[in-house]
């Protein structure tokens, strides 16, 4: 707080009568000019005291406002949609969908990013940012707006993308195609095959191609992680995809949630009924045409509870296999575009020798000869250095084997 200015003394002359009487005067006319030197002073610091007065009156009334407002009105709780760079910010309410741009200080503005949920008073001037613990919701989705996948980094599997684009691009991109021939687009796509084959690369491809916002749920969260909400959290994320459309659910391991019925009846299996219950409801309530298009995955085909398969559900299965020969070249070619290659590697050679290889393993391959040329100080991936790489990993998963056997058998 800044101190205030010390009053300046009263000026003080002694003036002896016995002067001449022009020397009297003129020191009587110093006297006078101190004394309006002074005055000047004061005047100035009450200028001063007055502008501090008026500021601090204008701070107590927002204050005041501010009390008001917390103390008189509910508070709406609203999405933020984008932070712009002049300290405003786009929010979006619930349950009506407005759209509103609304200024924050600067100080909020550094800890607000688009997906955040806010609560927001009737002016929907920000009152507090919701922290992940009561938002279980930011937490269980992963929203991308524009996820950095493309086509054409997915290798080996092209029949897919091109069953995925008919099955999910077109009718978001060309939705009139439907409407003329007088069918409804699948309302969902499944993906099944091995982990690592590129299934959430393929659903991240089609929302980047489409510019639709990406909403990943796991399914394995929603039954270990987030116990009890399950079905509050499934019926989040339609929503969720309602208010941000054009979206594409992202649904992984949607097993976790769809399994088979089995003849337990223990708490858990009731908890994972009911999310699975919720999925359906949400799934048959959807507008076919609309512009929110569901994917799911899953490496347990087998598992999986028919009734999501029904038509008006998941009624476009895709498997995605493990890459072929060819595929794994294609794959090795994607992730070695920025790697500094040297002259002779094989990649054909190589696809040869990966058989069984997912994409995930062929990119690790990838990582891993580049250490290897790191490791012997060259800039220069050789092929050596992915012969070196694979034989690693070769031992390193039979290590894995021995270990978890060894596990297994203790
Ligand atoms: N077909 C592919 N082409 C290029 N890269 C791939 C391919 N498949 C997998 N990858 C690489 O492996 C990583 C993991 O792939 P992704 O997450 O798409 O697999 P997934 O099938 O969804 O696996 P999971 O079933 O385990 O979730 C990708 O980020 C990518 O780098």
């Amino acid at each position: 707080m800044s101190r205030s200015p010390s009053i300046p003394d009263r000026p003080h002359r002694d003036i002896d009568s016995d002067l001449p009487d022009d020397e009297r005067l003129e020191a009587l006319r110093g006297h006078y000019e101190d004394l309006v030197d002074v005055n000047e002073q004061l005047s100035d610091q009450l200028d001063d005291a007055e502008d501090r007065r008026e500021r601090l009156r204008e701070k107590v009334d927002r204050v005041e406002r501010e009390n008001e407002t917390l103390k008189s009105s509910s508070l709406y709780i609203a999405t933020v949609e984008d932070v712009l760079d002049n300290e405003e910010v786009i929010v979006k309410q619930h349950g009506n969908n407005q759209e509103v741009l609304t200024e924050v200080s600067s100080r909020a503005v550094d800890d607000l990013e688009p997906g955040d949920r806010v609560a927001v008073n009737d002016s929907f001037a920000i009152q507090t940012i919701l922290d992940a613990e009561t938002d279980a919701r930011a937490q269980s989705m992963e929203i991308t707006e524009k996820p950095a996948v493309a086509y054409t980094d997915i290798g080996g599997i092209d029949e897919q993308v091109r069953e995925v684009r008919e099955a999910v691009e077109q009718p978001l991109a060309e939705p009139e195609l439907f409407d003329e021939v007088g069918i409804d687009p699948p309302s969902g796509v499944l993906l099944y095959g091995p982990p690592g084959t590129g299934k959430t690369m393929l659903a991240k491809a089609v929302a980047n191609e489409t510019d639709a916002t990406f909403i990943k749920m796991a399914g394995s969260e929603l039954v270990r992680k987030f116990i009890g909400e399950g079905s509050r959290l499934v019926r989040d994320l339609f929503e969720m995809a309602r208010e941000r459309q054009p979206a594409i659910i992202f649904i992984d391991e949607i097993d976790a949630i769809a399994t088979r019925r089995t003849e337990s009846k223990t708490s858990g299996d009731a908890e994972v009924q009911r999310t699975m219950m919720q999925l359906l409801s949400e799934m048959d309530g959807f507008e076919a045409r609309g512009e929110v298009r569901i994917i799911a995955a899953t490496n347990r085909f087998d598992m999986l509870d028919r009734a999501i398969l029904r038509p008006g559900r998941f009624d476009r299965l895709i498997e995605v296999p493990e890459p072929d020969a060819e595929g794994r070249e294609q794959i090795l070619e994607i992730h070695t575009r920025n790697m500094n290659i040297a002259d002779g590697v094989d990649f054909a050679a190589l696809a040869g020798d990966t058989d069984g290889y997912s994409g995930a393993e062929i990119e690790s391959l990838a990582t891993e000869a580049g250490m290897f040329a790191i490791r012997n100080d060259r800039d220069e991936v050789s092929h050596q250095d992915f012969v070196d790489a694979l034989e690693k990993i070769e031992e390193d998963d039979s290590s894995d084997v021995v270990s978890s056997a060894g596990y297994f058998y203790q």
